[in-house]
């Protein structure tokens, strides 16, 4: 790890997570520093102009939404933690699209899988509500790729059933995943349940699974793979894998360009933190905001560096309390081409 006053000095393109070959073209890259004060050092700034290397990432890599669903106590939690690896709950204070409702991340070689909430299965609400209820819950699946229908290996419950018929009839992207089954005697009764199933919804596929135990997990993520878009990861493996604070750095940057640029930026807007350099004192971090097209650059800069000063200064403000520490924060704004160019992506995004 670099140390703090190793700080860059040109304006070099900051560490990219991934340096294979780089196969789009080079993007300008824009940088605007808010330091304590939130001062902006255009000069800086401008000189930063800069043709970095464009991340890549594997031929077929997929990367897409999916939601856990299935009645209380089926293990839904202990699923989603355990892929995991440690619980993450992010919140946001604008939760408009499926993006703020990201549970975790799960990133494998060849794909990622990014868990949402699914507010209108974990609500429990009185039957006057139920209409309104499906109507989030059908909104919430039409946004993610993938579902994945947690029940007991014990066999269908009412309650089970209540929540499969909020699932769409002709939904094909229904994986079921029979939990418990540690708790199982003999595997005798497994082969009937799963027969059994088939008649009740047209599951895509059903995976045997222990939560608790980690049993079959990876079978469970290979079926919801199949699901996924051919996609670039939305988001950087080292940062998604726990509660880290790297991760809720680039939470917290995106939040803040989110609810000030929300409503004029048409598309994604995703957040790389490439630079990470923390002593006992202080803190640097190197940040880019990655935008879909060149025109929605001077949207995210804004009118003389307004708009990306004030991300700045307010995610340095959040993220030095979090750290506890002083912190220099950059954060560069830079075009990934392509990156929301297919429809599907743009669905998952929650932007129609
Ligand atoms: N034996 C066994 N117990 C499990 C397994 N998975 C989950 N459990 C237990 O089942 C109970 C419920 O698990 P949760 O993960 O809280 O279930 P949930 O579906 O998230 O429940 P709600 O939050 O109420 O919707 C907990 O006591 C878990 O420890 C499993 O694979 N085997």
């Amino acid at each position: 790890m670099t140390e703090l006053n190793e700080k860059p000095t040109t304006p070099e393109a900051p560490e990219l997570t991934d340096t294979n070959e780089t196969t789009e073209a080079p993007a300008m890259l824009e940088r605007v520093t808010a330091d304590e004060s939130g001062e902006v050092d255009f000069e800086a700034m401008l000189a930063a102009a800069v043709k970095p290397a464009m991340p890549s990432v594997p031929e077929g890599f997929r990367c897409g939404y999916v939601a856990v669903v299935g009645r209380p106590n089926v293990g839904k939690s202990t699923l989603i933690n355990h892929l995991i690896g440690e619980k993450v709950s992010i919140t946001s204070k604008k939760p408009q699209t499926t993006r703020d409702r990201v549970l975790g991340v799960v990133t494998k070689p060849e794909a990622q899988f990014i868990f949402v909430d699914t507010p209108g299965f974990q609500t429990k609400v009185g039957s006057q509500l139920i209409r309104r209820m499906n109507r989030t819950v059908r909104s919430t699946l039409g946004e993610v790729d993938a579902v994945v229908f947690v029940m007991e290996s014990v066999g269908w419950r009412p309650a089970d059933l209540e929540v499969l018929k909020l699932l769409p009839k002709e939904a094909k992207n229904v994986v079921l995943a029979i939990n418990k089954v540690d708790l199982l005697k003999g595997r005798d009764k497994l082969l009937p349940l799963m027969a059994e199933s088939m008649q009740k919804f047209p599951f895509a596929a059903i995976v045997p699974v222990s939560a608790e135990k980690g049993r079959q997990l990876d079978d469970l993520l290979g079926e919801v793979e199949k699901f996924l878009p051919k996609s670039i990861p939305y988001f950087d493996p080292d940062m998604f894998t726990d509660r880290s604070p790297r991760y809720l750095a680039a939470e917290t940057i995106r939040e803040k360009a989110f609810r000030l640029l929300g409503d004029e930026l048409p598309y994604g807007i995703a957040v790389t933190i490439d630079r990470w350099n923390e002593t006992d004192e202080a803190a640097e971090i190197i940040a880019t905001l990655i935008v879909e097209r060149e025109s929605h650059k001077p949207i995210v800069i804004g009118e003389g560096g307004s708009k990306l000063r004030e991300i700045g200064r307010l995610a340095r403000a959040d993220i030095a309390e979090m750290l506890g520490k002083p912190l220099h924060l950059e954060v560069w704004v830079r075009v990934r081409r392509g990156w929301s160019d297919d429809v599907k992506a743009l669905k998952t995004l929650g932007y129609e």
